[in-house]
């Protein structure tokens, strides 16, 4: 079994798992299986279709960081409840601390000093998923739009079902998308696609998505997008965490710098990492013909 429990010996562990227990308003956040190390960050605002409200701003890098922390959890499936993904940033919900920075005061340094502070936690939320060292996997049905697109942009891996549609509302809001999607999108779609998007505010289809590169994988309907990220996300979670964690810091590292600083740190990742047990237990495994069992967090 992969991602096994070690209760709550680990003082780390054991915060994790009770903040995991104090539950969220915007998220549902929950273990899969317990037979696996996949946990669900489910988007749970659905009479409000996941718009992104403060609370979720300030829900999403917690439970990120926390399921980073966990040591059961090994790979994060990111889905959401209702008809659709999400419908980006909450429009005139209360606290939105966009209007609330931009009506501060009179004084307009002080205001759109709040305003810059108030998109720099934003995007810092998103980039919590980024910064959760287990890989995360969307899986995206219905409407995805605006910031519910920077969400995704943020993911390793991106599914979708069929009915799913992408859009990046923001020029057609009068807004320059600030959460991350223009500077994303162009490594994931490249630079034309990204720019095709941004640009024109046109929306695309799961089809369109997966042409160019947006996702990796459509799936027929939401009950097969499911079952089909729960199997990649399972096979994630029993590969050897160290690897897994690894691989998806040089991958990031990589993304930013050029291919020399690239290959220079993962000489050095690996310099530490080609000691451990699970590289020689892989091998011994390979040589016994049977499966590894790898390491716990
Ligand atoms: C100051 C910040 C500036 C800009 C930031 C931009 C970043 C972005 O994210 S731009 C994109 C912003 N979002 C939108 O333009 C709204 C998108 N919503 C939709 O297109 C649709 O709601 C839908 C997602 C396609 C779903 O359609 P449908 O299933 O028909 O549901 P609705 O009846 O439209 O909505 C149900 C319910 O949800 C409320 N709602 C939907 N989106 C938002 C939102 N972004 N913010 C707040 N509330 C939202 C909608 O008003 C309905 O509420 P009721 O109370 O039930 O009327």
């Amino acid at each position: 079994m992969a991602g096994g429990d070690r209760g709550s010996s680990d003082p780390a562990a054991a915060a994790a798992e009770a903040e995991l227990r104090r539950g969220f308003e915007t998220l549902a956040v929950a273990r899969s299986d317990t037979s696996t190390g996949v946990y669900e960050v489910r988007l749970n605002r659905p009479a409000q279709r996941n718009a992104l409200s403060p609370a979720a701003f300030a829900e999403i890098p917690r439970a990120m960081s926390l399921l980073d922390r966990l040591p059961t959890a090994r790979a994060v499936v990111l889905s959401a409840a209702g008809p659709h993904f999400c419908a980006g940033i909450e429009l005139g919900g209360p606290g939105n601390p966009l209007t609330a920075a931009s009506s501060k005061g009179s004084d307009p340094v002080a205001a759109a000093e709040g305003l810059r502070r108030a998109i720099l936690e934003m995007q810092d939320a998103l980039t919590a998923i980024e910064r959760c060292r287990k890989p995360v996997i969307a899986a995206v049905h219905g409407a995805c739009v605006g910031g519910g697109v920077d969400v995704v942009a943020a993911c390793d891996i991106r599914c979708c079902s069929r009915d799913a549609t992408f859009v990046l509302k923001e020029v057609d809001m009068a807004i320059v998308a600030d959460l991350g999607g223009l500077q994303r999108l162009p490594r994931i779609v490249g630079y034309g696609n990204a720019a095709d998007l941004a640009l024109t505010g046109r929306r695309i289809t799961a089809m369109e998505a997966k042409e160019m590169g947006l996702v990796s994988r459509v799936f027929d309907s939401k009950k097969e997008l499911d079952a089909g990220v729960a199997k990649i996300a399972k096979e994630i979670a029993e590969k050897s965490a160290w690897a897994v964690m690894g691989t998806k810091a040089v991958l990031l590292r990589s993304r930013d710098v050029t291919v020399e600083q690239g290959l220079e740190h993962v000489a050095t990742w690996n310099a530490a990492m080609l000691r451990s047990n699970d590289l020689k237990e892989a091998i011994r495994a390979f040589l016994e013909k049977r499966k590894p069992v790898f390491s716990k967090l």
